[in-house]
């Protein structure tokens, strides 16, 4: 199949592929006005302006549209069952996230519906939410697994990424976060737990590229973190941490240390925490719409961090607990009202940046030769205008490797 796009306001976001954008860099676009994409056989060809067309080309005119390459969502919880909407009146009556957890509710609540659920329920209610993320521009996800706490589930959570990422449009990136609460059979035996959690990393391996864990207080520790990640090492997996979302335990200077591809969360990072980002690889995954669902005055310092020359991406979270939302869009708008990116950073933090949370710059997250042809035409023909009209979709077709899927 060969397709030329032309007349597009294209936002290439190319030159970034080896090393993610980061200081004054960041939100640098690459904007190609009235430019052109070839594609062939679901790679991009060339992009430029002015391109002469070969006439085995099918043309599509975007009539001055706005062209980004995929969106990719690189922190979800996506495969899950059930939801947790009880708990949202207790939240908004001021009872705190931590403290349903503790009472068996939250991530626990989630667990409980997700043990009993069989796959092809599990399927079913994420194929619907994958349906909505590529309808927004999303064309590859990171989904974690972390509902199971006990092997059986995680791996069903894991078989599922496994069969989306075959049969659906959009890539799934698996993620093993079977540290991500301690299971009520070992609320007396959080060590005990954790012994557990590595004993599954072998088995997992084949189903996830990524280990996470949620290194929070009265979660993981740094040090049982830290065993789990550097075993998780061992195994062949790459790292990823939920770190410094409520309380600053340092996860951030533990994901720079022992080099994990992305730190996230982060509202709770010290000075010390950006300056180890800062002189790493490790991205810093923002989560804008979780602080916000949260009603969480706190947002990730990220103006200090851009200062400081941290890499940034941002995700959804999205997840039935605090962010159930698969909106990329409106993520967009609370990373500019709420963390003061512009609207071109958080593209950039949707795109290319985002690639490299999940070590992908290789072949996507910008518009350049060779990569492949991701492309969301916008119903609009500039980047300000989307997170601006916000609560809306603005997507007018999606393309995964080529082919029209939206
Ligand atoms: O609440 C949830 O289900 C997801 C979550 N994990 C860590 N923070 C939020
Ligand atoms: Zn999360």
């Amino acid at each position: 199949m060969k397709l030329a796009f032309v007349n597009g306001n294209i936002a290439t976001l190319q030159g970034y592929t080896l090393s993610p954008q980061r200081g004054e860099n960041f939100g640098d676009l690459g904007l190609m006005e009235k430019g052109t994409v070839l594609v062939e056989d679901g790679y991009i060809k060339e992009v430029g302006k002015d391109l002469p067309i070969p006439s085995d080309y099918q043309i599509i005119d975007v009539q001055g549209r706005l062209v980004t390459p995929g969106l990719i969502d690189p922190h979800t919880h996506l495969v899950h069952y059930g939801s947790r909407e009880r708990e949202y009146t207790w939240r908004i009556q001021g009872k705190p996230y931590m403290e349903i957890l503790k009472e068996g509710g939250g991530i626990l609540s989630s667990v409980k519906q997700t043990r009993r659920a069989t796959l092809e329920e599990l399927l079913k209610q994420s194929r619907k939410s994958l349906d909505r993320m590529l309808s927004m521009g999303i064309t590859t996800v990171e989904n974690k697994s972390g509902y199971g706490l006990n092997l059986e589930t995680e791996l069903k959570q894991l078989k599922a990424g496994q069969i989306l990422n075959k049969e659906h449009p959009v890539d799934v990136i698996n993620t093993f976060l079977g540290a991500h609460a301690i299971p009520l059979e070992y609320k007396e035996n959080p060590d005990g737990y954790v012994e557990e959690v590595i004993k599954m990393l072998p088995i997992v391996r084949e189903y996830a590229q990524f280990c996470d864990v949620f290194c929070e207080e009265g979660v993981f520790s740094v040090a049982q973190s830290e065993r789990i990640l550097l075993k998780a090492k061992e195994y062949g997996f790459k790292l990823k941490i939920h770190a410094d979302e409520i309380v600053p335990t340092k996860g951030a200077q533990l994901a720079a240390r022992i080099r994990c591809v992305s730190a996230d969360h982060l509202l709770a990072v010290d000075e010390e925490g950006i300056e180890d980002l800062a002189n790493s690889k490790t991205i810093a995954v923002l989560l804008p719409g979780t602080s916000f669902n949260l009603m969480s005055k706190k947002y990730a310092p990220a103006q200090r961090m851009i200062e400081k020359g941290v890499a940034i991406a941002l995700a959804t979270d999205y997840n039935p607990g605090s962010c159930p939302t698969e909106n990329p869009q409106l993520i967009m708008t609370l990373a500019c009202l709420n963390l003061k990116l512009t609207p071109a950073q958080a593209l950039a933090a949707f795109t290319i940046n985002a690639a490299h949370s999940l070590d992908l710059a290789h072949d996507r997250g910008s518009i350049e030769k060779g990569k492949i042809a991701d492309l969301v035409i916008f119903d609009c023909d500039n980047v300000d205008y989307i997170p601006y009209h916000f609560g809306i979709n603005h997507v007018q077709a999606v393309y995964k490797r080529g082919v029209k899927v939206c």
